[in-house]
């Protein structure tokens, strides 16, 4: 009986420091754990592990927005986009920029928020001409007195968050190879989590666990390869799927050595569940995009998988989309929530897929409940089986070798870009930043030379119908169907915040930063900014106990480089294909590189 209570002890002792955020309303619940920081803070890219973005505070609400004000600006100097959020941790906001991954920390209590230090990496510039869509940083994460962030050269580094000096770094990558890193890690008890991009050159993608006290790398799990090395060794790795189940599937599925140059990075988001201690992250592209030139399921590119964060085992996984033909990276956020699903409360995942699906899953097992179209115009499949987890895809609209295929909606830039949702447990949706492309896409010869593009393909992106570019969709998650949208003229490439006072923050393309009621989309307020949006609003509460609200001005990223002077307008096949979709974004903004911070007037 004592040896039974020992075993059960740490974990009872873990689910005691899990609160819930909840709803009578909707039944949705969310877990929050100290690790992500006192209320009022902002300590992880996504606010919480469950990357709800979904902030408790509700000083500035739908009744009161639309007396928002600035309160400070200020430039980083870095003219490229700027993508992912600060950090607020006590008194002090943490901003990462573009190469050279410059780390600012502004002193909050100072009048126009003065620089406290700025830590320089040094990144090796050969990373720039390897990046493949702009030189962007989607953010740091803070734990235990430390900032932790990856520089574009494949460095992980840990900085002291009082005083500015390194407390290490570990190169976990090689640009030389074609790696770069973009993304924001999460740090997990001991564990800071990482994942790699270079899709689009013939990398091998993966995610490593750092020791957070040394920098130290824990395990590896490739998401192509045997499973000793995708370790999907333990007894426990249980696939839903018949589909998604035998041995060494990240080799058998490819072509002999393929997997090699496989791609199916994790450029995006990390999600963790302290309850079912479980990791949750989406892999990218299959390498390379010529479907032709690599038959087979190509496992584990476009897939969901569930990992113990202490070995980095694998629980489950699933692949959304075998043989990926159409270039949709499925590196989207995983929203993490408890909820009333037919009559039951059930552990969700859910993924607004950039396929144009809105994939429901139970998260303890794998098992895909829902996946309804959240793009209308998505045509490359009709929709899903859920007895067996495949597409039915529309075999017109498979890519080929040599044959242009026309008319493919979503287009490979997706239904949605990595910029990510919002959910509210107070209206039960999820709010999307979505655009509207399609596509013509032709398979193409490559040959891999390490470090250069390794695409195989020639695509072109244009508008979808409807003569609008961006859509804000708040999606009913139970009913599978959108509650309302915001359209905009201008692609969104920005992430969403949701408040309990009921209100949804996001930026344009074009520069304005907006707030809209949460249960209607009625648009309550707007600022124009210096620049286009490709940030994600955050929020906190400041030194005076004013509720404060950020965003990044500075246009960047794959569809956002078309405001750059050296993408020309007139090439449409210049910046990946997208000059098409987004030339005109010339027209509307410019290179720009400024936080912003607002809240309401002093009373
Ligand atoms: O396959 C990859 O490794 C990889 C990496 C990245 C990146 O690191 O930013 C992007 C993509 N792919 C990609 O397909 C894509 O559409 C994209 C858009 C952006 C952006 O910041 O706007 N990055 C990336």
């Amino acid at each position: 009986e004592s040896l039974a209570q020992e075993e059960t002890e740490p974990s009872a002792e873990r689910e005691q420091e899990i609160s819930f955020i909840s709803d009578d309303g909707t039944g949705m619940r969310i877990a929050r754990t100290p690790s992500a920081g006192p209320t009022g803070e902002w300590w992880l890219p996504a606010l919480d592990f469950a990357n709800s973005r979904y902030s408790q505070l509700d000083q500035v609400s739908k009744e009161n927005v639309q007396n928002l004000e600035v309160v400070t600006t200020w430039s980083t100097g870095i003219n490229h986009g700027h993508e992912g959020q600060p950090l607020v941790v006590g008194n002090t906001m943490y901003v990462v920029t573009p190469f050279p991954n410059y780390l600012l920390a502004f002193d909050m209590t100072k009048p126009g928020y003065a620089l406290k230090w700025k830590f320089e990496p040094h990144p090796d510039p050969t990373a720039v001409g390897k990046a493949c869509c702009d030189l962007v940083n989607r953010g740091a994460a803070y734990a235990d007195g430390k900032v932790i962030y990856n520089t574009l050269d494949n460095h992980v580094v840990a900085v002291n968050a009082e005083t500015g000096e390194l407390a290490w770094m570990t190169k976990v990558g090689s640009a030389d190879e074609g790696e770069t890193m973009t993304m924001a890690p999460i740090i997990v008890k001991d564990k800071v989590l990482v994942g790699n991009s270079g899709g689009e050159l013939g990398v091998r993608g993966w995610l490593k666990a750092l020791d957070l006290q040394t920098g130290e790398v824990q395990w590896i799990a490739y998401n192509t390869g045997p499973d000793e090395e995708t370790l999907m060794t333990s007894p426990d790795f249980k696939p839903y799927y018949a589909k998604d189940q035998g041995e060494d599937l990240g080799v058998k599925s490819w072509p002999p050595e393929q997997w090699k140059l496989g791609g199916s990075t994790v450029w995006g988001w990390v999600s963790y569940d302290p309850e079912l201690d479980l990791i949750y992250y989406g892999t990218g592209n299959p390498g390379v995009w010529n479907p032709d030139l690599r038959p087979g399921a190509n496992k584990w590119s476009l897939s969901i998988i569930a990992r113990d964060p202490e070995t980095g085992q694998a629980r489950w996984a699933y692949q959304l989309v075998p043989h990926d033909a159409w270039d949709y990276d499925e590196i989207m956020e995983n929203i993490l929530v408890d909820m009333p699903w037919k009559g039951e409360m059930r552990k969700l995942l859910i993924h607004p897929g950039r396929t144009g699906f809105m994939y429901v899953l139970d998260r303890e097992t794998g098992e895909l409940l829902s996946a309804d179209k959240y793009h209308p115009h998505t045509n490359w499949a009709s929709g899903y089986d859920l007895d067996t987890g495949l597409p039915k895809v529309n075999e017109a609209k498979r890519t080929h070798m040599g044959q242009e295929t026309y008319d493919i909606c979503p287009s490979s830039t997706g239904a949605k870009e990595v910029f990510p949702s919002a959910i509210s447990p107070r209206t039960g949706l999820v709010y999307i930043p979505a655009h509207n492309y399609c596509m013509n896409f032709q398979g193409i010869e490559a040959n891999y030379i390490a470090g250069t593009p390794y695409l195989g393909a020639d695509t072109m992106m244009y508008p979808g119908p409807g003569g609008y570019l961006g859509e804000l969709i708040a999606w009913d998650v139970v009913n599978g169907k959108k509650a309302w949208g915001i359209k905009e003229q201008y692609p969104l490439q920005g992430g969403v915040l949701a408040t309990s006072g009921d209100v949804i923050f996001y930026g344009t393309t074009d520069g304005w930063f907006k707030a809209a009621d949460a249960t209607n989309g009625e648009v309550l307020w707007k600022f124009k900014v210096s620049s286009g949006i490709v940030g994600n609003p955050m929020t906190y509460i400041g030194p005076d106990g004013r509720q404060y609200i950020a965003i990044y001005a500075g246009i960047g990223g794959w569809i956002g480089s078309n405001a750059f002077e050296k993408i020309s307008a007139d090439d449409p096949t210049a910046a990946l294909g997208t000059t098409g979709a987004a030339a005109n974004l010339k027209k509307v903004t410019a290179r720009g590189s400024d936080v912003y911070v607002f809240a309401l007037p002093e009373e």
